[in-house]
């Protein structure tokens, strides 16, 4: 070229440019001013979401009742930590598409499913089976497993996986056969798979298992905060998410639960006096009176300053509302999936996320013979994301705080990273924290 410039910086120039555009055009882009980020591309927002202002503030409000009220804050703090869990749960409501008395702070979402798969195995007189997937997060089997043994019943003859046709997703026929195949009482199955990404049907999860008489549950630890839900709409019987992804709730914070009203009155299978009803919680009566909404199922006194960032994070992401979340998060993903088939896919990176945007959560699958090695040079080099077996790179521009621009140089940066062969003096075997 005349004026000294590459054809490749070309190419590079006119793709930055374009992404900058659509960043302008961006109603959310002012949000990510409220975020601290610890590096420059921060895309791993489905396993940890990053510190905002506004959840900082009410963390250090909650230090400061501490100091002010002591003891007196149970009842004398805004909101009342008495009521915390409950408040949270008003906040969250909108999201779950479900009515406050049916969401709950609590716990976190390995305690939650134990509490509510144990609470609806009680509920079932025959058919013990429980329908899950081959692809699930690991602790939901372990969960289901133990409450499974603790009732006497074996859980390799009572947990039923459905089988993945292509490794990545599970289809709705597949789990809907799967429920006629076996003895099932419960289907429990995740909202978004956490490696490809895959988005499942809630709806018709929960028709079809009604029409037989099964109770259908939910894992929502990868969508909540991302995906809109109407729970109630669809008549789910439960629910359990975590906080600490797209809600930036921080790590380990408070996780949360759904039981839909006509459960309301049933006995927690794991009950703490914290799910009394409140009006008599210190009458101190050593018979439990379940409190009438899904604050039953807490079990303990709430962890204040793990709920308490929750609170400001909530207030947030109602600024910026949840459909404009989602519909920013279909842009990001399929701008990313685009620059994989477009650029990555000649470094043998291919897509392993359902390309349908109905079918799909926050993040993108990037699958690699030698994800492992790319993803820690891709950390070295300020672009996180992580890793996951065996071959997987999940990627996740959440929509508050990451721009086209950052999914854009994420693209540069991976390929520079495979073209050139950095990532071959990374260890190819995965270790710690991933
Ligand atoms: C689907 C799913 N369920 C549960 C968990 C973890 O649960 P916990 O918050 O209890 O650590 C994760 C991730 O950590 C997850 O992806
Ligand atoms: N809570 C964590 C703590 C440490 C490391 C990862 C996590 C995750 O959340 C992993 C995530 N659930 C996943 O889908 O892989």
């Amino acid at each position: 070229m005349d004026d000294g410039t590459s054809a490749d910086e070309t190419v590079r120039d006119r793709g930055v440019e374009q992404a900058r555009r659509r960043d302008d055009k961006d109603q959310l882009r002012e949000f990510a001013a409220r975020f601290e980020t610890p590096d420059d591309l921060y895309l791993d927002g489905n396993s940890l979401g990053p510190i905002s202002d506004s959840a900082e503030q009410r963390l250090d409000e909650a230090v400061e009742q501490w100091r002010e009220f002591g003891i007196k804050g149970w009842s004398s703090a805004e909101p009342p930590w008495f009521w915390y869990g409950e408040r949270l749960g008003e906040q969250l409501a909108p999201l779950l598409g479900a009515s406050p008395e049916e969401c709950v702070a609590t716990g976190t979402t390995t305690t939650n499913i134990h509490t509510l798969i144990g609470t609806f195995l009680d509920k079932l007189d025959d058919r013990t089976g429980i329908l899950v997937n081959e692809l699930d997060f690991p602790t939901d089997h372990y969960a289901i497993r133990a409450q499974l043994r603790q009732r006497g019943l074996d859980p390799d003859e009572n947990l039923h996986l459905v089988e993945s046709r292509d490794g990545r997703t599970i289809e709705t026929e597949d789990v809907v056969a799967a429920m006629d195949e076996h003895e099932v009482g419960i289907v429990f199955m995740p909202s978004v798979l956490y490696r490809s990404g895959q988005l499942f049907d809630i709806e018709t999860i929960t028709r079809e298992a009604h029409e037989r008489d099964i109770y259908a549950g939910f894992d929502l630890a990868h969508s909540v905060g991302v995906v809109s839900h109407q729970l109630a709409t669809h008549d789910v019987d439960f629910a359990v998410w975590c906080s600490y992804k797209y809600l930036n709730g921080g790590p380990g914070a408070v996780g949360g639960l759904y039981v839909n009203e006509r459960h309301f009155g049933t006995t927690p299978a794991l009950a703490g006096w914290w799910g009394h009803e409140k009006e008599t919680q210190f009458d101190m009566d050593l018979e439990f009176t379940p409190a009438e909404s899904a604050g039953a199922w807490q079990i303990s006194a709430v962890p204040l300053f793990s709920s308490a960032p929750l609170l400001g994070a909530l207030e947030l992401h109602h600024e910026a509302g949840i459909d404009a979340i989602r519909e920013k998060s279909v842009d990001l993903t399929s701008y990313l999936i685009s620059l994989v088939d477009e650029e990555l896919s000649a470094y043998g990176c291919e897509v392993g996320t359902p390309r349908d945007p109905d079918r799909r959560g926050g993040h993108v699958a990037i699958e690699h013979p030698d994800a492992y090695r790319i993803s820690q040079a891709l950390r070295d080099r300020g672009a996180v994301v992580d890793f996951r077996q065996p071959d997987v790179i999940r990627v996740c521009p959440s929509p508050l705080y990451v721009g086209f621009e950052e999914v854009w140089e994420f693209s540069q940066l991976t390929a520079d990273i495979i073209e050139d062969d950095i990532y071959q003096s990374y260890d190819a075997d995965p270790s710690g924290v991933t």
